[in-house]
């Protein structure tokens, strides 16, 4: 709803009141509509303020509404009645001013921000425009190039920038109604012509075109396949081009065209899957409502290689202080040089004092006896991160957590070896951790919710998205993709090329194809666990290597590669062929193309043409297949966990929700099908046989995704 107040003589103040950010609900749109109309007919208000309650004007319209049929006032005609106003209208911003809310804002004739306050027109990260006439009035308040970059980026800004901007006229420190008050009774009487977005003229550049055009190229390189943003470039172009009525009518065509698509509900979904996910709960009833975190201010860090250096730094960054560790001096100051020159880098761009002072770098385990928790980050070796857990029990507090940092190990025989097994937990980091926003942080069978939930709160300070994980091999990341990457390889026996499963699956929409992954990780790391899981023994054939093991297909190939010294990017070729050792830049390497024939010449394979569509049934579908299993062991509380994890940790594309959203956009039964084909012509693949979970829900009508979490709650006493 919102409320209406008159204060002083001449002014009415109207505040929207929907916590907890004052959404413009079909209650609140209403509220407005009718708090203007008793203004506007009270012949003593010469002016009216919009703010909102609890210091926040207005977080836009409300999502929560996008998925049922829309009713009640509409955003457009009612912001366009508040520019046509003949009284004057100021808009105090508080809080967040965001997508409907500042449009709302700019409807006004003036706009007060105080200092906090954060604007922006983030509703490309929903899959749709700013239509309630943002992508209109913005070019014409700060011309086309500014609100092009804001638009499409959907950026939020803070009120300094926005006052450098042109977009609010003043910014307080203090109370903003107040000031906007103050401006109202300073301005009262002047015309509003001027102020009225709509009535200037279109937003001129010497070159619309160009302009436009460079933005096409740079939305469609960084979201491929994404159609808000390129919405958004045509709609502000419109602003450039077209009176102002013809750009709305443009503006609506492109918005019904985007409200409609799954990409939008897609991302919408990851709206809420992404703060469904903060929301942790573990299988026995703690969450993150009823467990208390204590405050970390010291972390220790043990080992400074690349992902001890990003952790270090991602600590500073949110202002904890570290205790950094490594083995010999050489390697101490080899860390040292690369945490500091970070922070450097971080403090001068930001524009903010050098937070070095927070780091200590030693050699001695002792300077870890008052730190709060400790994060070790060694390298990927059970025995060696024992030998370390061992030594800390010796020299730290009793209620210290320890935390380590793995990528799949087991957590519980980790606590194992220490006197703590309750204050034992993963944090599983994304390289490189300063960047990489994913956090998986891994409960096991001793973890207190109490230590779960410090874990929790630390990543947050991070500026970490943070899921709560059980433990498992691989845990819920990596145990997925180990499915995706064995169909990846597959389908090179089978006759395709990297640049063809590459370009399938960049078509799809991931950042990057499976093969320029695994050559800028390093072909080596794979083939590392290969050796350590006992896959690749001494005992294998060097020349035709078997392909199976364990009783299963396996590819070989990817060993074959590490044999012949192509680890990819780092030695100059791997899946791939580079410039030199350590360029970017894939480019199809012939002696590949030649290798791979040999070998299913001399597998007798026959090649055959392999088409997108299977590459991405193959791939994604298999993916998604884990992903229900890993729910039907209850290692994730729901669905929403494991697409958050994907969609912030493997460069999954956001508008296509997450792999268990995108299972149930393509149909569940759909999936089922297809697995079960798949399965039927790899009988030696166990992990293309149809989950429990996927039959369970098929069976059930295929609910939808919101409604698995009690489907499977109920799986093993209703099968
Ligand atoms: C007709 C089509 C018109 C479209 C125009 C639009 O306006 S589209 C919407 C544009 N607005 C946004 O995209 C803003 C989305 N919200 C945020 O970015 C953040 O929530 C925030 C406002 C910056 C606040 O962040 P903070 O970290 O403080 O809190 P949370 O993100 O956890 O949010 C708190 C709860 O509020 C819910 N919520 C936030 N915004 C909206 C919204 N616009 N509509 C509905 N609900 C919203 C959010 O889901 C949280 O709810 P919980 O139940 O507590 O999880």
């Amino acid at each position: 709803m919102a409320l209406y107040t008159r204060v002083k003589e001449s002014i009415a103040v109207i505040t929207l009141k929907n916590p907890p950010v004052n959404a413009l609900s079909t209650a609140v749109r209403r509220g407005i509509v009718e708090s203007l109309s008793q203004a506007l007919q009270d012949e003593q208000v010469k002016a009216v303020v919009f703010c909102g309650e609890n210091n926040t004007f207005c977080g836009g319209a409300d999502i929560k509404e996008f998925s049922g049929s829309m009713s009640g006032p509409p955003l457009v005609p009612m912001i366009h009645s508040i520019e046509a106003s003949e009284k004057l209208i100021v808009a105090a911003i508080e809080g967040v001013a965001l997508g409907g809310g500042l449009e709302l804002a700019l409807g006004c004739h003036y706009r007060v921000a105080d200092t906090n306050a954060r604007l922006g027109l983030p509703e490309v990260t929903l899959g749709l425009l700013p239509a309630a006439g943002g992508t209109q009035r913005l070019p014409r308040l700060i011309g086309i190039t500014a609100a092009l970059e804001l638009i499409t980026t959907g950026r939020h800004i803070s009120a300094k920038e926005a006052l450098k901007l042109g977009i609010v006229d003043q910014v307080i420190e203090g109370n903003a109604v107040l000031a906007a008050m103050a401006l109202a009774l300073s301005v009262i009487g002047q015309p509003l012509n001027a102020r009225r977005l709509s009535l200037q003229a279109p937003a001129w550049v010497p070159d619309v075109d160009y302009v436009c055009e460079a933005a096409l190229a740079r939305v469609k390189q960084r979201s491929r396949g994404a159609m808000a943003p390129v919405a958004c470039v045509q709609a502000v172009r419109a602003a450039a081009m077209l009176p102002y009525s013809k750009g709305m009518e443009k503006e609506r065509q492109l918005m019904d065209m985007l409200f409609r698509s799954s990409q939008a509900r897609a991302m919408q979904y990851a709206f809420f899957a992404q703060r469904s996910a903060g929301k942790w709960s573990l299988p026995n009833g703690a969450q993150w409502n009823n467990t208390k975190a204590r405050n970390v201010e010291r972390v220790g860090v043990i080992g400074l290689g690349t992902m001890g250096q990003g952790i270090a730094v991602s600590l500073v960054k949110a202002g904890i202080s570290v205790v950094a560790i490594e083995v010999d001096t050489k390697q101490l100051e080899l860390g040292k040089k690369a945490v500091t020159a970070m922070l450097q880098r971080y403090a001068q761009r930001q524009g903010v004092s050098s937070p070095l002072h927070l780091l200590k770098f030693t050699l001695s385990f002792h300077q870890l006896r008052d730190v709060d928790l400790v994060i070790e980050a060694v390298f990927e070796d059970m025995n060696l991160k024992k030998r370390v857990f061992s030594e800390l029990c010796k020299v730290l507090k009793e209620n210290t957590i320890i935390c380590t940092n793995t990528s799949g190990l087991n957590v519980d025989e980790l606590a194992a070896v220490t006197d703590r097994q309750h204050l034992v937990v993963g944090m599983h980091f994304f390289a490189p951790a300063h960047v990489m926003r994913l956090l998986e942080v891994v409960y096991g069978s001793g973890s207190s919710p109490e230590a779960v939930a410090i874990a929790m709160a630390l990543g947050k300070r991070m500026q970490k998205v943070c899921v709560a994980v059980g433990n498992c091999s691989g845990f819920v990341g990596n145990r997925m993709l180990k499915h995706y990457m064995d169909q990846s390889v597959y389908l090179l026996e089978e006759g395709a090329t990297p640049e063809q499963v590459d370009q399938a699956l960049e078509e799809f929409g991931f950042a990057m194809g499976i093969f320029k992954v695994a050559d800028l990780s390093g072909l080596d790391v794979g083939w590392r666990v290969r050796k350590a899981s006992g896959l690749i023994s001494p005992d294998i054939d060097p020349v035709k290597p078997s392909r199976w093991r364990f009783g299963r297909r396996y590819c070989p190939l990817p060993d074959m590669l590490c044999q012949q010294g192509r680890l990819g990017q780092k030695t100059g070729h791997g899946w791939y062929l580079y410039n030199s050792p350590g360029s970017k830049e894939a480019k199809c390497d012939p002696e590949i193309l030649k290798f791979l024939e040999d070998y299913r010449l001399k597998y007798g394979i026959i090649p055959r043409r392999i088409s997108s569509q299977e590459v991405i049934e193959r791939c994604v579908f298999s993916l998604a297949n884990e992903g229900l299993r890993i729910l039907e062991e209850g290692i994730t509380a729901g669905p929403e966990d494991i697409d958050i994890i994907y969609l912030f940790g493997y460069g999954w594309p956001r508008y296509r929700g997450g792999p268990m959203f995108y299972a149930a956009q393509v149909g569940l039964s759909v999936v089922l099908e297809k697995l079960e084909h798949y399965h039927h012509l790899q009988p030696d693949v166990p992990s293309l046989e149809p989950s429990q979970l996927l039959r369970k829900l098929v069976a059930e009508g295929s609910p939808p995704i919101q409604q698995w979490k009690s489907h499977i709650k109920n799986l093993h006493s209703q099968l």
